[in-house]
């Protein structure tokens, strides 16, 4: 087959929290490019990287077997230097004496910060795709990650519910996610937990012990001892978990133990959804490059690739939903339950 189109040299890095299927993302951006004709280079630690000039051709053998993997062949970095501008434009001087034609970053929205600021010195193609286990990010259903976290968490609080329950006890368990509760409410619907703190339905911290403490205890009336899981999102209760517990034996007598989950999350082998959509999303990436598009996010709604600017993708919060608030708070709500089957 003939291929009219343009030979480009095109680079990929990693930027910002790994998420499982980034490296299902590298294998099929540089699949996709070689199928091209392209020639295909990885920078290594994220934005670092574009500063150093640290990078690497990719072949077919270096993508080959990685699809299985969690974090990045190609590493991640946090890069506090590329807020400076002069960084920023060293960046760009070194992606154009390399003769790099595109960039496709895969990170979340502060990695497409550093896109938009990039963008100012640097002519070239950017394409972003969304990789983070947040699901931070507009203009996407999911990002790469999100599903693999979500079900690693799962696993982990499953085999927490199992001694919560031969013992009786009330968990506190804290997950990832600093801005948004995407991984705490899905994470805690799936597990089942009896509440779930997140972002979204946070009032202040007076009210919420008060909330927790009268339903544990209204749990504990209609049920008899039993079980009690408490998912909370990081960065959300002051002082974190431990205060918590320590905050409710202190307002109502209530001994509870925490739990937090932590980097587990973000590693492990992407499940087939990360792995498909990553595939999917690398492709697209690949093909908005050949039809000469630029700052662009690549993101996936209904199924379907869906190209946002990234400059929606950063500007524009994308919310939880809010049926799982309700499904969440319908589910919990024991003392209706109690009126309605006269338990
Ligand atoms: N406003 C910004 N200007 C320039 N670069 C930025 C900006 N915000 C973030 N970055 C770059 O993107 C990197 C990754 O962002 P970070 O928020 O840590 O992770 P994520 O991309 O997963 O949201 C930062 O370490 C920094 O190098
Ligand atoms: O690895 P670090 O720098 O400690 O960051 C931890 C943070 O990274 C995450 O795992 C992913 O966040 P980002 O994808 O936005 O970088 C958060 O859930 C968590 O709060």
């Amino acid at each position: 087959m003939t291929n009219k189109i343009p030979v480009k040299n095109i680079a990929i890095l990693t930027s910002g929290g790994d998420a499982p299927g980034m490296n299902a993302a590298i294998r099929s951006c540089t699949l996709a490019a070689l199928h091209f004709g392209h020639n295909v280079y990885g920078f290594l630690h994220g934005f670092k990287g574009l500063l150093n000039n640290e990078f690497t051709a990719l072949a077919e053998q270096d993508v080959r077997d990685i699809i299985h993997y969690g974090g990045t062949i190609l590493k991640s970095a946090r890069c506090p230097e590329f807020l400076d501008e002069n960084k920023q434009q060293l960046a760009a001087e070194n992606l154009t004496k390399l003769h790099i034609d595109a960039l496709i970053v895969i990170g979340g929205d502060g990695s497409f910060c550093g896109m938009l600021a990039l963008a100012e010195y640097y002519k070239g193609q950017l394409i972003a795709l969304p990789g983070t286990i947040d699901n931070d990010v507009d203009g996407t259903d999911h990002t790469i990650g999100f599903a693999t976290a979500v079900n690693t968490a799962i696993d982990a609080i499953d085999k927490i519910r199992d001694t919560a329950d031969a013992f009786e006890r009330v968990f506190v368990v804290e997950v990832m996610g600093r801005h948004s509760g995407f991984l705490a409410l899905n994470i805690g619907i799936a597990s089942g937990a009896e509440q779930v703190l997140t972002f979204e339905n946070f009032q202040n911290p007076g009210v919420e012990l008060q909330n927790i403490a009268e339903h544990i205890k209204l749990c504990k009336e209609k049920r008899g001892a039993s079980s009690y899981l408490i998912v909370a999102a990081e960065n959300l209760w002051p002082q974190g978990v431990e205060q918590l517990c320590i905050d409710l034996q202190a307002y109502a007598n209530i001994t509870c133990t925490p739990c937090i989950l932590g980097y587990i999350q973000r590693g492990g082998s992407p499940v087939a959804k990360d792995r498909i959509m990553a595939t999917k999303m690398g492709v697209a990436a690949v093909n908005a490059i050949n039809a000469d598009k630029s700052m662009i996010m690549i993101g996936e709604i209904s199924g379907s690739i869906n190209e946002i600017k990234i400059t929606q993708a950063v500007k524009h919060k994308k919310q939880v939903n809010g049926e799982l608030l309700m499904a969440q708070n319908s589910i919990l709500d024991i003392a209706e339950l109690a009126k309605i089957n006269k338990l």
